[in-house]
């Protein structure tokens, strides 16, 4: 990969972008921003405040002027599970980085997330959520990378992401 482009980390909610994202930038010393994390520096609210305020649109709206702030940082970027929701976000990415798919099943993903508070749209329940996520695939799909994370731990996750970007 090209030294300028950043590492954007995509994936489902729960399937570890954020995790692996801070450790897999430390490895690699590079910079890491975390799309949730930014946004709620630059707001000061919660994901959850934000949701209640501006609704779900509202929201990505935040997100795709997030991810327009990364662009050049050289960063490994770990995007929120529905950053493909806006198409034109998936074609941001792919002329200023390289996408990188974590996958893993839907059953693994909903025992990390039932229940969490801390992601509103948790509240859509076992079969809004497995719809979200079967909607979802086709598009994360449409990175570069794909990973399955299934049954692997964080450290062997970051391995395998090292050996296809020759950083
Ligand atoms: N490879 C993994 N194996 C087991 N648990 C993991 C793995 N990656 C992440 N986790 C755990 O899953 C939860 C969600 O991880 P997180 O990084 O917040 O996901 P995301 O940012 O994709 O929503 C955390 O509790 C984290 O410790
Ligand atoms: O999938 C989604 O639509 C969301 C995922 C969350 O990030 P994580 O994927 O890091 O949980 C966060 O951006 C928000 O709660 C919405
Ligand atoms: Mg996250």
């Amino acid at each position: 990969m090209k030294e300028w482009e950043n590492i954007y980390l995509v994936g489902f909610m729960g399937v570890g972008k954020t995790t692996v994202g801070k450790e897999l930038a430390k490895a690699i010393e590079r910079s890491f921003v975390d799309l949730d994390e930014y946004i709620i520096q630059k707001q000061q609210l919660t994901i959850p405040e934000i949701f209640e305020r501006f609704g779900e649109s509202g929201f990505r709206k935040m997100e795709t002027d997030a991810l327009k702030d990364c662009f050049g940082k050289k960063a490994v970027v770990s995007t929120g599970g529905g950053i493909v929701e806006v198409e034109s976000n998936i074609q941001c990415m792919e002329k200023s980085g390289i996408i990188v798919f974590l996958n893993a099943s839907f059953e693994t993903i909903y025992d990390r997330i039932k229940g969490d508070s801390t992601r509103p749209l948790t509240n859509e329940g076992l079969s809004g959520l497995k719809n979200r996520f079967e909607r979802r695939i086709p598009l994360y799909k449409k990175g570069k990378i794909i990973i399955d994370t299934e049954e692997k731990s964080v450290e062997e996750v970051i391995k395998e992401i090292y050996q296809h970007i020759h950083v």
